[in-house]
């Protein structure tokens, strides 16, 4: 199929320089398949970018979890996507559920950003996801179709996006989506990108799970065909992120 597996570590708001330090030596040390085989970004606040790309292994690549939604300047605050380009940070993480509901992110504003963050050369993890209150309401593909047509009306190419489907009830709740409803939820994305952009992009896009993955339920996670790989929080500053990185053999 050639979709590469992909393997995100957001580690959100956490962690002193000596955690950090040591979440490095564990990722460098960690037996793991090949660069051909997995893709693996990790996704440091942005004090701790330059300190965790100078010592991470070869072949690990860092994110930033947000930039600013066009040019920089008088934005306090705000980092730009240009400020990420030069430093040569290739990948942003946007659009993140914790932004969107915490920081009222909304679609059009996330659309924004992933064009822009595009437009200056960066590549974009771009999450989507429902609430709880939407998913038993039924409209869980109503809301991700929502979140994947504001990016999608905005980008022409998708070769440099991966979408991450984050249902928010999963994360951070250590209650992880069963492997059926994930791939529920990624086969109708795909159906979605086939419908709305072109066959290409739905066979090439990686649409990764992301939602209380850890190193026990991440084989059977990512034995769905629909699945392309993980964008994992609170196990990502754990050594089982070395399991969930291996998981990446059984596609
Ligand atoms: O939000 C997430 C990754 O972006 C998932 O977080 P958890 O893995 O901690 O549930």
């Amino acid at each position: 199929m050639g979709r590469k597996f992909f393997v995100g570590g957001n580690w959100k708001c956490n962690g002193t320089p000596e955690e950090v330090k040591k979440i490095v030596s564990v990722l460098n040390e960690g037996q793991v398949p090949s660069s051909d085989v997995v893709e693996v970004v990790v996704s440091p606040p942005f004090v701790f970018l330059g300190l965790v790309k100078s010592s991470l292994r070869p072949g690990f690549h860092v994110a930033a979890q947000n930039c600013w939604v066009k040019k920089g300047g008088a934005f306090t605050g705000e980092i730009s996507a240009e400020m990420l380009v030069n430093l040569e940070i290739p990948w942003v993480i946007l659009g993140h559920s914790e932004r969107r509901l915490i920081l009222n992110e909304l679609n059009e504003f996330v659309g924004d950003k992933v064009a822009y963050a595009l437009s200056q050369g960066l590549k974009v993890i771009a999450c989507v996801g429902e609430t709880l209150e939407q998913r038993e309401a039924g409209s869980t593909m109503d809301v991700v179709a929502a979140q994947t047509k504001a990016i999608a009306d905005r980008v022409s190419s998708w070769s440099n996006i991966v979408l991450a489907y984050e249902p928010v009830w999963a994360i951070g709740t250590g209650k992880v989506a069963t492997p059926a409803q994930a791939q529920e939820v990624h086969f109708e994305l795909r159906k979605w990108l086939l419908a709305n952009t072109s066959p290409e992009i739905a066979a090439a896009t990686r649409i990764i799970y992301g939602g209380s993955v850890n190193g026990a339920n991440c084989k059977e996670l990512a034995a769905q065909p629909d699945v392309d790989g993980f964008l994992v929080g609170g196990a990502s500053l754990k050594p089982e992120f070395i399991d969930i990185i291996k998981s990446a053999e059984l596609k």
